[in-house]
């Protein structure tokens, strides 16, 4: 049976990179995936940009929407304090099974829950099954159209507090028209657009912060 980009990616780690070190597992996928397959992980200039935000908030409880091969999962874990945890969602199977696989390789596997299914349904769960009581960092990369009613689930179901931080990627390319518009009409966030480029690519992107106010 051929293998899956996805596969060959996690291959390359699993035969490149050095098992507990994080940040290798990080720059063999960087390499791969500049020099053999792009892929769509957050990348390297834009992982700075998610690294100084994760560094700012400093979370006790951090979610991701879109887990893909697990590479900002564990750009993410490897910044967490002593006991803080990272709940990362993933919808496709074959993604979580290499992503539950680059965790353990990396060593943070103790730091993440990867919950594989659709965000509309594994929000709402978060409370009661998951023990979460709100949420400090939310790193918005799945379905961009997903972006805005997610947001707005998310504070339906009383996960964001005064303070609470989404960074979303992708808000030119392939562009969240929605999202923006919502978090930057909404009084109740704080939002900062910071310019870069579409991983591996010479293309325009960007992340945006929205603070929520309360
Ligand atoms: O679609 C993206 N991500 C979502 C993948 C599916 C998420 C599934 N899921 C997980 C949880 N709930 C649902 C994405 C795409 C691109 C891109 C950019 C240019 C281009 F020409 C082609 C593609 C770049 C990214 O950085 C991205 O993140
Ligand atoms: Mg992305």
């Amino acid at each position: 049976m051929n293998q899956t980009k996805e596969q060959r990616i996690l291959n390359f780690v699993l035969q490149n990179a050095v098992r507990g070190d994080p940040c290798s597992v990080l720059d063999a996928i960087d390499k791969y995936c500049s020099e053999k397959e792009w892929a769509m992980n957050v990348g390297n200039e834009k992982g700075v940009i998610l690294d100084k935000t994760v560094e700012e908030v400093s979370p006790s409880v951090a979610l991701e929407l879109g887990t893909y091969c697990g590479y900002s999962g564990v750009r993410i874990a490897r910044l967490l304090k002593a006991g803080a945890r990272l709940l990362t969602v993933e919808f496709n199977p074959e993604f979580a099974a290499i992503a539950k696989q680059m965790f353990e390789f990396a060593g943070v596997q103790d730091k993440v829950r990867l919950l594989e299914g659709p965000s509309e349904e594994i929000i709402p769960q978060l409370k009661k099954k998951y023990e979460v009581d709100t949420l400090d960092f939310v790193f918005l990369d799945h379905w961009k159209d997903r972006y805005a009613p997610d947001t707005i689930l998310l504070q339906e179901c009383n996960l964001l507090r005064k303070g609470s931080v989404l960074l979303a990627d992708n808000v030119i390319i392939p562009g969240t028209p929605e999202f923006l518009n919502y978090v930057r009409n909404n009084s109740h966030f704080q939002c900062t657009n910071y310019p870069s480029h579409l991983e591996y690519m010479k293309a325009a992107d960007a992340m945006e912060k929205a603070v929520f106010l309360g």
